[in-house]
């Protein structure tokens, strides 16, 4: 039998959008600007399956000054490259922290950083955190499991989530986290502060953008389902493609692949045809659940970094450039 070479690049369509940037990203980066006096350090947050797309600099820019902690997000869902997680490690040094709902013990981890640098900063008044990051890395859920393990280890849900971009609109008012007699010694305490997700002004290629969209950080329908599980594939034939082994044997052509989701999973309409979109939802879902490998999406290689580093440096687009190419996107989309 011949031997399965899996696909070494990825043809992403003309129609996937280069932009999402919203009026609430936009108000959020001015509105960030003016509570930056009371904050006195900043949580930002990126999920650990794209460690550098989901780095925005235009967010960095608008907290530069204030210290920061990275806290990549969603560790869970990457385990399967350990090498990501050291070589991020290495990378940022004590700045960075990695984390998961799952477990408590990396809330505690990152609380302790929190208020080591809380007794750095003021050990009279404590601190007040700002959790920044883009959309849908988990925000929240960050600071839901630090004010609970702040107080009594009991879940005290203060802030909204959920599994799409966009849910958290407005800077919050500030969370109480750890409780006068249980902060050592640390002044008034640790407080943090929730934002908005702010998406990057520009994305300058498409792949980027299908990456973000396959962990949710921008609109669902956006780039079609089926694209996305496309790449998906692309990406698990790198990886490793008996990740997929229940479905079908190793494949390049998304339609055989989605067909067979189709006939496992029952995903059929009416006279028994194949719905392949409801196949392409049921693969995403599926490795959004970390059942179908937990890999780091983002290229980590030596070359990626430093192209990483210099588009960070100076990014493409402002603001106000920003807003102006997602209406045109849109208006693009509508034609
Ligand atoms: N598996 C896993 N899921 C997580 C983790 N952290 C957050 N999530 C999930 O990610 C989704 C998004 O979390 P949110 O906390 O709402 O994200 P956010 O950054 O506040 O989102 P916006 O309000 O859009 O900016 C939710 O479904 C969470 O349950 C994690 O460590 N592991």
């Amino acid at each position: 039998m011949a031997q399965f070479v899996p696909r070494r690049s990825f043809g992403v369509p003309s129609s996937v959008p280069k932009s999402y940037f919203l009026g609430h990203h936009h108000a959020a980066v001015s509105k960030l600007k003016t509570v930056l006096s009371r904050i006195s350090l900043v949580i930002e947050c990126r999920d650990f399956r794209l460690p550098l797309s989901t780095h925005n600099p235009i967010l960095e820019k608008a907290v530069s000054g204030c210290p920061k902690i990275i806290v990549y997000t969603k560790h869970d869902l990457g385990s399967d490259s350990p090498g990501a997680r050291q070589l991020l490690q290495k990378l940022h040094g004590r700045r960075a922290l990695f984390w998961d709902k799952n477990h408590p013990s990396t809330t505690a981890s990152l609380l302790k950083r929190l208020k080591e640098t809380a007794y750095e900063v003021d050990s009279i008044t404590g601190l007040c955190a700002l959790i920044v990051g883009m959309p849908n890395v988990g925000k929240s859920t960050l600071l839901n499991a630090l004010r609970s393990t702040g107080t009594t280890g009991r879940t005290t849900k203060v802030a909204k989530t959920g599994d799409q971009a966009g849910v958290t609109r407005k800077i919050g008012t500030s969370v109480r986290v750890v409780e006068p007699e249980e902060r050592g010694g640390v002044g008034a305490g640790v407080y943090v502060l929730d934002s908005p997700g702010v998406f990057l002004p520009y994305v300058e290629d498409g792949e980027t953008m299908i990456k973000i969209s396959l962990v949710q950080g921008i609109k669902k329908g956006l780039i079609p389902d089926e694209i996305l599980a496309d790449y998906l594939l692309y990406k698990m034939n790198l990886w490793d493609p008996h990740l997929y082994h229940r479905y079908c044997s190793p494949t390049n052509d998304i339609h055989e692949f989605l067909l067979a989701v189709a006939k496992r999973d029952g995903k059929l309409k009416a006279g028994g045809v194949p719905d392949m979109g409801e196949s392409a939802a049921r693969v995403l879902s599926e490795w959004r659940k970390g059942k179908l490998g937990k890999y780091v999406l983002d290229d980590l290689s030596d070359e990626a970094l430093q192209r990483h580093e210099l588009m960070a440096a100076s990014p493409p687009v402002s603001l106000n450039q920003g807003k102006k190419a997602w209406k045109e996107q849109r208006k693009e989309n509508n034609a």
